[in-house]
């Protein structure tokens, strides 16, 4: 693409220098620009980003030709002037790569918790209705069935798009997408042609990012404002909405399009009845405007049962027939790091589990407190350089909940970590007789869960999940939580 047809793409712009040379691709960090890039200088963020204009002459030492900027910076190469640097890097990667969105139907996904797990639910149903269904979210972007890592949970869009591109060329037809709050906010899904927009549930969690809670809210309802005010179009939209959940009118009312609800207490479209859990999964009655089926998943926690809902109802918004659902869904076993279950052989159960903000932490402790014949033995921590607001808040769930609680380190970053457990600490109650320990080597505190635990009860390892590092101030390390659980479980 030319730079010409770059900057045409924008009414209010300044250009600088020639606009003939070809752009071979879009870049917005210094340290990946291939030669023949453009360089988007978009500005810093709330704290969370360096401005992209200090790496403008590293972009073009390492091979950038031109660069798209706010303000004007002292290189002498052809440059386009924007007043919005992180919109222009939207519309770019859209047009860049030719609009992969619109030759795919996009699901996106948003809501504090549960986005990963509702994906993979999807993912699974229409896979084995023989639907091509890509996914884009924490775990990582999988295309034609292959996971390949990411660094980051929604993507900016000159990476989005391009694998958005990619899928596209591998037949994908459905690309099942996890948005956060930070992407929205960030503009990184701008101009995606979204089909289905899915809403979760929304508790505390990214203050740090947005302030306050209205803010966070107000940010993930863009999912749902953007999807569009006509209805001439021959691609029908959705909105699947939580009818549980207290945000739940705020999104409905954001909503131009169709709104198909799901739920368990409040009226719905898609509900769930006679749910009953043990620690092997759940069956419910499921119930639609499609007609009813018994569903029986082998996932544990209660919160699946809404994380099943959604998906059921992004399925049957594709026409997936009931009996396909119900079969996938009894074949679907754990999903990497949530509620996963580290077997050994023990008589006493070992999970792990991706639970990092309150509400996910609650609702894992008050789901297992419910099959539990034993002790809850619980070992987490709380990120450094995140909201820390929620560390007293979780130190207190953790307290109601556990008979003997570990608080440790999670990815402690920046921070002390000794700090961020004496945070944690700070909300911790004794509760029920609680004994708990503060050990900030993680290894350490899941021995001594493991050593801890007798016949039936229960180790809960919360917050990492997935992730196979932790991050310090200086060094980022290898950690599995998986792996050391399974090594102290056979040294016992
Ligand atoms: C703090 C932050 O937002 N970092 C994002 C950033 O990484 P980065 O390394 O460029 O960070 P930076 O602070 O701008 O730069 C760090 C250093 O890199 C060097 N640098 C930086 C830029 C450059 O052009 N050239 C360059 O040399 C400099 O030495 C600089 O000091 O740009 C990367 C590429 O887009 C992102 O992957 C990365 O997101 C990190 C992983 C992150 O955690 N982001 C958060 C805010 C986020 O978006 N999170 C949500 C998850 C929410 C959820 O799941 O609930 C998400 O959607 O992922
Ligand atoms: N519907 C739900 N309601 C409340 N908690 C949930 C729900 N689904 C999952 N959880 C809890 O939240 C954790 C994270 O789940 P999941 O990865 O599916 O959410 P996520 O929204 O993708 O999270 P993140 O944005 O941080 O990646 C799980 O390990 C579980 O503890
Ligand atoms: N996407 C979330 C994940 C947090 C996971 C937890 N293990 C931590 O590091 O705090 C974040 O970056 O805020």
């Amino acid at each position: 693409m030319k730079l010409k047809e770059i900057a045409d793409l924008f009414m209010v712009k300044e250009i600088e220098g020639n606009m003939d040379v070809e752009i071979t691709g879009l870049q917005m960090d210094s340290r990946k620009v291939e030669k023949g890039n453009l360089f988007i200088c978009v500005p810093a963020i709330k704290g969370f980003l360096e401005d992209r204009h200090h790496y403008a002459k590293d972009a073009i030492r390492n091979g950038a030709v031109a660069l798209l900027v706010e303000r004007d910076v002292d290189i002498d190469v052809p440059k386009i002037f924007v007043k919005d640097a992180r919109h222009a890097m939207a519309v770019i990667a859209s047009n860049f790569y030719n609009h992969p969105s619109h030759e795919m139907k996009l699901i996106g996904i948003t809501g504090t918790n549960g986005k990963t797990t509702t994906s993979y639910i999807i993912e699974k149903i229409f896979t084995d209705y023989g639907l091509n269904a890509g996914l884009m979210g924490n775990n990582g972007i999988q295309i034609n069935r292959i996971m390949y890592p990411t660094d980051i949970n929604t993507q900016e869009p000159p990476t989005l798009q391009r694998n958005l591109r990619k899928m596209r060329e591998c037949n994908t037809e459905y690309c099942v997408m996890e948005v956060t709050s930070q992407g929205l906010d960030m503009k990184r899904v701008m101009g995606c042609n979204f089909r289905t927009a899915i809403f979760t549930n929304l508790t505390q969690d990214h203050i740090d990012y947005h302030g306050t809670m209205e803010q966070y809210r107000d940010t993930k309802g863009l999912l749902f404002s953007r999807l569009g005010n006509t209805f001439k179009s021959k691609d029908e939209k959705y909105a699947v909405l939580n009818a549980d959940d207290p945000s739940f009118e705020h999104f409905r009312k954001l909503s131009a399009v169709e709104v198909i609800t799901y739920g368990i207490n409040n009226e719905a479209d898609v509900s769930a009845k006679n749910i009953t859990m043990t620690s092997q999964g759940i069956r419910f009655l499921l119930i639609t405007f499609k007609g009813e089926i018994e569903i029986h998943l082998q996932l544990v926690g209660g919160f699946n049962v809404y994380n099943a809902l959604a998906g059921i109802t992004a399925a049957l918004i594709e026409g997936i027939p009931l009996e396909n659902i119900r079969s996938s869904l009894s074949l679907l076993t754990s999903i990497s790091g949530r509620m996963e279950i580290v077997d050994e052989g023990q008589d006493y159960l070992v999970l792990v589990d991706y639970a990092h903000t309150p509400d996910a932490l609650e609702n894992v402790l008050k789901s297992i407190k419910e099959f539990t014949k034993g002790k809850v033995i619980t070992v987490f921590g709380c990120g450094g350089d995140r909201d820390k607001g929620k560390r007293p808040i979780m130190g207190e769930i953790a307290s109601i909940y556990s008979n003997n609680v570990f608080v440790t380190s999670d990815n402690p970053r920046s921070e002390d970590p000794i700090k961020i457990m004496n945070d944690i600490e700070k909300g911790m109650k004794k509760y029920n007789s609680l004994q708990y320990e503060l050990l900030a080597d993680r290894e350490e505190a899941i021995y001594k869960a493991i050593k801890e635990a007798t016949s039936n009860d229960v180790v809960i390892i919360a917050g990492k999940g997935h992730e196979t590092y932790q991050k310090f101030n200086d060094k980022t390390i290898h950690f599995d939580d998986k792996e050391i659980a399974r090594k102290a479980i056979s040294e016992k």
